[in-house]
C-alpha cells in the first residue's frame, strides 16, 4: 500500500505475504492464517510440473480458493506456485492455472528437496541462471499480461556466485517481483537468514525484492528491512508460531510512521493531512481495530 502525499514524499506501508510451505501453508493453514493475520497474499505449496497439463482437480486440491475467485475465505488472494524445468509444459500449465482463476503464477527456485533437486528442480536450478532465465521467460509469455508472474529463490544452490545473474535472469524475463530467501541451498535452513545479502539485489533490480527468512518477531521483521533495505516481507514458520506476527509488525510500523510525521510536522503543517490520510485508510483502521495494544 502506496501513499503520495506530497509530490516530494511517498510513503510506503509494508506488503506480508505468507510464504509456501508444503505441508505446512496448505489450505486449510492458509484459510486459518488469513482469517487470524493480514496478509497481502499467500502463495500455494509448490505444484510439480513434468510432462504434461495437470487435470484440474489437482490445482482444485492444491488451491481450492479457486472456487472462490482465487481468494482465502478471508479474501486474501493465493497465488499459484509451480516448480519443474520443462519450459512448455510449465507455460501450458501456468495457462491452466489462469484460466481457473489464479490471480498470479509464482515459480520456485529455492527447494532444496534432494528428489527435487535430482531432477533438476527447485533450487539446483539455480545453477543455470540461463534456465531460470528461459523458464520465467516461457511462462511470463504464455500468460495474459494482467496476471503478474513472480519468482521465489535462495542466494544460490551451494554457493552464492550466481545470486545476481538469478535475480537478472528473472527480472530480463519480464517476472513483476522476485522473493528472495536470504540463504543458499547450502545453507538449509540452519540461522541466520543472510538479510544483508539482499540489498545488492534489491539495488541491482528495478522490480521488487521481497525478503525472505528468520523472522520470527517484530524486531527481526525490523532488522530485516534495515539490513536489506527491502520494505515488504514473505513470512513462513514465524507466522505459524505467531498467528498475529503480521498486526504486530503493521502497528509497528503505523507506530513508526507516527514518529516521523511527528518529526516531519514540525517543518510542514501538511504532514497532520498525512497522518489523517493514513488513518482513513481501511486496513490500517482495521489493523489498529483488531491489535491488542498491550504488543505495542
Ligand atoms: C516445511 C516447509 C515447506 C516449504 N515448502 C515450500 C514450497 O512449497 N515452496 C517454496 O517456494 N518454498 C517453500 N519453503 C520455503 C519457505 O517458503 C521459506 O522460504 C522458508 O521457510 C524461509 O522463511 P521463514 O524463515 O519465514 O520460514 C518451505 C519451507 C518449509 C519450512
Amino acid at each position: 500500500m502506496r501513499i503520495t502525499l506530497f509530490s516530494s514524499h511517498q510513503v510506503t506501508i509494508v506488503k506480508l505475504i505468507l510464504a509456501p510451505m508444503e505441508g505446512l501453508t496448505d489450505p486449510i493453514m492458509r484459510d486459518v492464517l488469513t482469517h487470524v493475520g493480514s496478509f497481502d497474499w499467500c502463495v500455494t505449496e509448490f505444484i510439480r510440473v513434468t510432462d504434461s497439463v495437470l487435470p484440474d482437480h489437482v490445482y482444485h486440491s492444491y488451491c481450492p480458493e479457486l472456487n472462490n475467485q482465487g481468494k482465502t475465505a478471508a479474501g486474501t488472494p493465493v497465488h499459484v506456485q509451480f516448480l519443474g524445468n520443462n519450459p512448455e509444459m510449465l507455460a501450458a500449465n501456468a495457462v491452466r492455472a489462469a484460466e481457473l482463476g489464479a490471480p498470479a503464477i509464482d515459480m520456485n527456485f529455492g527447494c532444496p528437496a534432494k528428489t527435487v533437486n535430482r531432477h533438476r528442480g527447485g533450487s539446483v536450478l539455480l545453477d543455470e541462471p540461463e534456465v531460470v532465465h528461459e523458464l520465467v521467460k516461457a511462462v511470463r509469455d504464455a500468460v495474459p499480461k494482467h496476471i503478474p508472474v513472480s519468482a521465489k529463490m535462495r542466494l544460490g544452490y551451494m554457493d552464492r556466485n550466481f545470486t545476481l545473474e538469478n535475480a537478472h535472469a528473472i527480472e530480463d524475463a519480464g517476472a513483476a517481483w522476485v522473493t528472495v530467501h536470504a540463504r543458499t541451498k547450502a545453507d538449509g535452513y540452519t540461522p541466520p537468514a543472510f538479510w544483508d545479502q539482499l540489498q545488492p539485489i534489491r539495488e541491482a533490480l528495478k522490480i521488487n525484492v521481497i525478503a525472505n527468512g528468520e523472522i520470527w518477531t517484530n524486531a527481526d521483521a525490523k532488522q530485516c528491512q534495515l539490513e536489506s533495505g527491502c520494505q515488504d516481507l514473505m513470512i513462513g514458520r514465524g507466522a505459524v508460531t505467531t498467528p498475529d506476527l503480521t498486526q504486530c509488525i503493521q502497528l509497528n510500523m503505523v507506530g513508526r510512521y507516527k514518529q516521523w510525521i511527528g518529526m516531519m510536522s514540525k517543518h510542514y503543517p501538511e504532514a497532520k493531512a498525512l497522518w489523517d490520510e493514513i488513518k482513513r485508510l481501511k486496513k490500517i483502521d482495521e489493523v489498529l481495530e483488531k491489535l491488542n495494544p498491550a504488543h505495542f
